[in-house]
């Protein structure tokens, strides 16, 4: 590995894939917050991956993003960077999204957002369930309706099973070449191919005159005055729902495991949706529960869904006093930036209070649940409503019943999810 100093980067001997496997898969995130307080903000993984944790470089990484570096080669697409041909398609995929993830377009949509929620947790009352089992679907019926005014049938299951084949073959990744054409991977481009037919004829059927103001992201993408190439809208429609379904089905379940487990901040939150106007929490969530949204900052630092994201050097990149090569994984890890006693006062205490009190809560760069720059989140402000939106829900229609939470424990996969938890709904008015 080149390097602007004579000395290598230190970290574990051999690289963690030679004797430190077993350590790392036992406990990924003490492994590295152990690396780090050993080797330093910047260490070597394996050969050809470095682990950063100095929030300031963590920034310049992900600012540079699509310049400097791409986000982790995607194992289904042969490892390989992507041209820069499919990175400007991406983009247009993004900028083609907006128009319903963006801050200022959600005020008239959330009511929509909000009523297929409320929807999905009536269905879940009476009966037991493991929040991380059932969070995915919840998200991928909650965001549906700002993406199609009648989302089509099928569609939910088609993203469904294509996010369960991805989690499959990301962890298999590990062990089969990035080449290999295997079962699971072809598995996975079934069902990507499978969201691009159900969504396909929608782009293509003639539908009648859109009355008033265009709603869900099919009414903008078909009303435009130019044109979305057909893959850059099938993308916008589908692939950015699944892009978010881990990540926001970590948080929706972390969200209810922080409720139960502080039923004396969930009073407080009753007793701030009891207090605020019901259309002013549908439309501006953030705005109208303050205690709340400090709630879910919360939670989203103590346990980060995307606890570990990575970027691929394209050209050599500076970091501190080393420089790395083209090719190199460079990884860092929200959930290890959440909890360093260097940025937060007493990380491992679950405090919503240290939002609202005014000072700067945490060094710039140390609070990154939704990553930064050009390839941050699209849909920082949608995942934050829909936890703010699901809060006041259960606040106000549910009580949620957890035991044995003292038994639950954090499963760093390829998200982070509660793992072992067990919950009930029950109808509030039932009672
Ligand atoms: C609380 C919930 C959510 C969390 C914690 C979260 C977190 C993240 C993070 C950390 C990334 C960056 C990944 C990286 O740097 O490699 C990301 C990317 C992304 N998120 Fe979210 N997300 C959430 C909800 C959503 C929602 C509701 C959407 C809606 C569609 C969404 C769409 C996306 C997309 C499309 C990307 C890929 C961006 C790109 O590569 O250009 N996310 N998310």
């Amino acid at each position: 590995m080149a390097k602007r100093t004579a000395e290598p980067i230190p970290g574990p001997r051999n690289g963690v894939f030679g004797r430190h496997l077993d350590d790392y898969e036992s406990h990924p995130a003490e492994f590295l917050k152990d690396c780090r307080r050993k080797y330093g903000d910047v260490f070597r993984f394996d050969t050809d991956v470095v682990v950063i944790s100095d929030p300031a470089e963590i920034t310049k990484v992900l600012v540079h993003t699509n310049r400097d570096c791409v986000p982790n080669a995607n194992p289904l697409h042969g490892g390989r960077f992507p041209t820069p041909e499919q990175t400007a398609q991406w983009m247009r995929t993004r900028q083609a999204a907006l128009p319903v993830l963006r801050s200022a377009a959600l005020p008239g949509l959330l009511p929509l957002v909000s009523a297929a929620l409320a929807g999905e947790l009536r269905a879940l009352e009476g009966g037991w369930f493991d929040p991380a089992e059932r969070a995915w679907r919840v998200c991928v019926n909650t965001m549906l309706p700002l993406y199609f005014p009648d989302p089509p049938p099928g569609l939910a299951d088609a993203l469904l099973t294509a996010f369960t084949e991805g989690r499959k073959a990301g962890e298999a990744a590990i062990r089969i070449p990035s080449w290999w054409p295997s079962r699971l991977r072809r598995r996975v481009q079934r069902a990507d191919q499978s969201i691009r037919d159900t969504i396909a004829p929608l782009l293509t059927e003639e539908r009648p005159a859109s009355q008033g103001e265009p709603v869900t992201l099919l009414d903008h993408l078909l009303t435009r005055d130019e044109p979305v190439p057909a893959d850059v809208a099938q993308a916008a429609l589908g692939i950015t729902v699944l892009g978010a379904i881990g990540t926001m089905g970590g948080a929706w379940s972390w969200l209810l495991y922080h409720l139960a487990a502080r039923p004396d901040l969930f009073d407080r939150i009753r007793a701030e949706v009891a207090a605020a106007p019901a259309e002013e929490v549908a439309a501006r969530p953030d705005r109208a529960l303050p205690f709340t949204q400090a709630f879910v900052n919360e939670v989203l630092r103590f346990h980060p869904p995307a606890w570990l994201l990575g970027r691929d050097a394209v050209t050599d990149v500076t970091l501190g006093r080393w420089t790395v090569p083209r090719g190199t994984a460079i990884m860092f890890s929200p959930y290890l930036l959440h909890h360093d006693e260097r940025h937060w006062k007493e990380p491992e205490r679950f405090d919503p209070g240290r939002w609202l009190r005014g000072d700067p809560p945490h060094a710039p760069g140390a609070y990154q649940p939704f990553a930064a720059g050009p390839r941050g989140c699209l849909g920082t402000h949608l995942g934050t409503a829909i936890l703010l939106l699901t809060a006041a829900h259960l606040a106000t229609d549910h009580d949620l019943d957890a035991p044995g939470l003292d038994r639950v424990r954090p499963l760093f996969g390829p998200t982070l999810i509660p793992e072992g938890m067990s919950c009930r709904l029950t109808a509030r008015h039932h009672r």
